[in-house]
C-alpha cells in the first residue's frame, strides 16, 4: 500500500456537495482506503477573478493502485461529476489532483508527481499541513517549511 495525497477543489454546482461526492468515490476505489480528510477551506480563485470562491480540501489515501491507474480513476470521477472545461483556469464543479504518491517522483505527458504547483498554493499546502504536519516531499522539503506564493485569503470554513 502506498500513502497518497489527493487535492480536491470545486467552485460551482454546490462545491461542498461536489467534494462529498468525490470523497465517497475515493473511499470506494478498489484496493484503496480513505485514511483522513482535511477541513474545508475557502479561497479566492487563482486565475480569472470573475468566478466564485473555491472550496478545497486534501485527502490522504492508502492504495495498491499504480499511479496511472489512480490518475485514470480520478479523471473518470471528474467526468462522472460533470466536469466541463470552459476556459483556462476557469470555474469547475470538481478538480481531483494527484499531489503525492508515496516518495515517487515522475514527469510524463499525463502526470507529474509531486504536483508541480503544490508548493505555490495555500489551498493545497494548508490542508496538507493540517493532516500531515510532519510530511516531507520526495526531495526532502518539509511541508512545515513551505511558504506558498498564492494565498487567496484562505480561510477554514468547516469539515465534512
Ligand atoms: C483554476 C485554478 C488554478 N485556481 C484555483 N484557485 C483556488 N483558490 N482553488 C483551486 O482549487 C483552484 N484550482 C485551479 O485549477
Amino acid at each position: 500500500m502506498t500513502c497518497c495525497y489527493i487535492g480536491l477543489g470545486a467552485n460551482i454546482d454546490d462545491p461542498v456537495h461536489q467534494l462529498e461526492l468525490a470523497l465517497q468515490a475515493l473511499s470506494a476505489l478498489p484496493q484503496t482506503a480513505l485514511v483522513r480528510v482535511s477541513s474545508l477551506y475557502g479561497s479566492r480563485p487563482l486565475g480569472p477573478e470573475d468566478q466564485p470562491d473555491y472550496v478545497n480540501a486534501v485527502a490522504e489515501i492508502n492504495t495498491q493502485l499504480e499511479p496511472m491507474a489512480l490518475l485514470d480513476a480520478l479523471q473518470s470521477q471528474e467526468q462522472q461529476q460533470g466536469r466541463i472545461k470552459r476556459r483556462h483556469w476557469g470555474e469547475r464543479c470538481i478538480d481531483l489532483d494527484l499531489l503525492l504518491y508515496g516518495s515517487l517522483t515522475m514527469d510524463s505527458d499525463r502526470l507529474t508527481i509531486p504536483h508541480k504547483e503544490l508548493h505555490k498554493r495555500s489551498f493545497v499546502v494548508e490542508p496538507l499541513r493540517e493532516i500531515a504536519p510532519g510530511l516531507h516531499l520526495p526531495d526532502g522539503t518539509a511541508i512545515a517549511e513551505l511558504e506558498p506564493e498564492f494565498g487567496g485569503e484562505l480561510h477554514r470554513i468547516g469539515a465534512l
